[in-house]
């Protein structure tokens, strides 16, 4: 359990667990000849692992670029629903008014402040800057700048830096590198820079945390370590969150909810064993493996 009493909560949707959080709609993406995505339609529940598999070029990391705003495509809509509140809200999530939005209308920066954080499938920090410098970065969205008294190192901005430093001292605890919080990020083995990224995501208190392959290059401790910290921020933190994994045993353990992409469209979609035993699946996909 929690070794320590977290302050802050790093899950800001206040969306009651089993609820739709993320309805994916006739999602339909083109470049040129080559259709990414057809016709792709599925839900994430609030409080699940939500898995995307399927072979190379299946159309996974497209889809994600969809969500988080940098590809726009043809047709189709993604459907964030959120409760008012946030992170810090008070009272009955159930009684809050829900709100509703099409994350492929919407820019980057505007889908990043709803709280839908996002690693990459290769590690996008600040090499030269430390662990603790990336992790503080990871909170700009949340930060409500105001240059004087930024400047001043006054007041307010003191506080509001405080309190951002406590939420990202709890990250640390939560991924386990204290350690390493002062070494440069380019410095660091592979496994704690994937896992910094992981932290830079949480340090946004995410509604939803989209992880573009968290284990790729990994070897298969970094990759055992990696199932736990995602594990644990799903399940000490209650972040919702979707992955994509080339990994079918890790996908197998740790997802409540798995998609399964071939040449852009949604072949199957169901719980790890429903998706498994599925003939399309084993035959577009998982072949051998799973039927061993
Ligand atoms: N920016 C782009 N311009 C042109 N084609 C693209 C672009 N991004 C993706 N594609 C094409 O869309 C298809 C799906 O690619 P995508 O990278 O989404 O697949 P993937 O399932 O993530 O593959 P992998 O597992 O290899 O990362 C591929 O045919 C790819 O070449």
């Amino acid at each position: 359990m929690i070794s320590r009493a977290y302050q802050h909560p790093l899950n800001s949707s206040r969306v009651p667990p089993g609820e739709t959080l993320l309805d994916v709609s006739g999602i339909t993406l083109r470049f040129g000849g080559i259709t990414a995505l057809d016709d792709v339609s599925f839900r994430v529940t609030q409080g699940h692992v939500h898995a995307v598999i399927g072979p190379n070029g299946a159309g996974k990391s497209s889809l994600l670029n969809c969500l988080s705003g940098l590809y726009r495509p043809q047709q189709g809509s993604a459907t964030l629903h959120t409760r008012a509140g946030g992170a810090e809200g008070n009272g009955s999530p159930e009684a809050a008014p829900t709100t509703t939005h099409d994350l492929v209308r919407m820019k980057p920066h505007r889908i990043a402040a709803l709280g839908v954080a996002r690693s990459f499938q290769n590690i996008e920090l600040f090499r030269h800057l430390t662990v603790l410098d990336n992790l503080m970065l990871g909170r700009h969205v949340r930060m409500r700048h105001r240059l004087l008294p930024s400047l001043a190192w006054y007041g307010p901005a003191r506080r509001q830096e405080i309190e951002h430093r406590e939420l990202v001292e709890e990250v640390i605890d939560l991924l386990q590198i204290q350690a390493v919080r002062h070494t440069p990020v380019g410095a660091l083995a592979y496994g704690y820079q994937k896992r910094v990224e992981l932290g830079r995501a949480l340090c946004l208190q995410p509604a939803l945390l989209l992880l573009d392959e968290p284990m790729a290059g990994m070897n298969a401790e970094e990759k055992e370590d990696m199932a736990r910290y995602i594990l644990d921020v799903h399940e000490l933190a209650g972040v919702t969150v979707m992955l994509i994994e080339h990994d079918m045993n890790v996908v197998m353990d740790i997802s409540n909810r798995v998609s399964v992409l071939d040449f852009g469209a949604l072949i199957a979609d169901g719980t790890p064993a429903e998706v498994s035993s599925h003939p399309d699946v084993i035959k577009a996909y998982l072949g051998e493996e799973l039927s061993a």
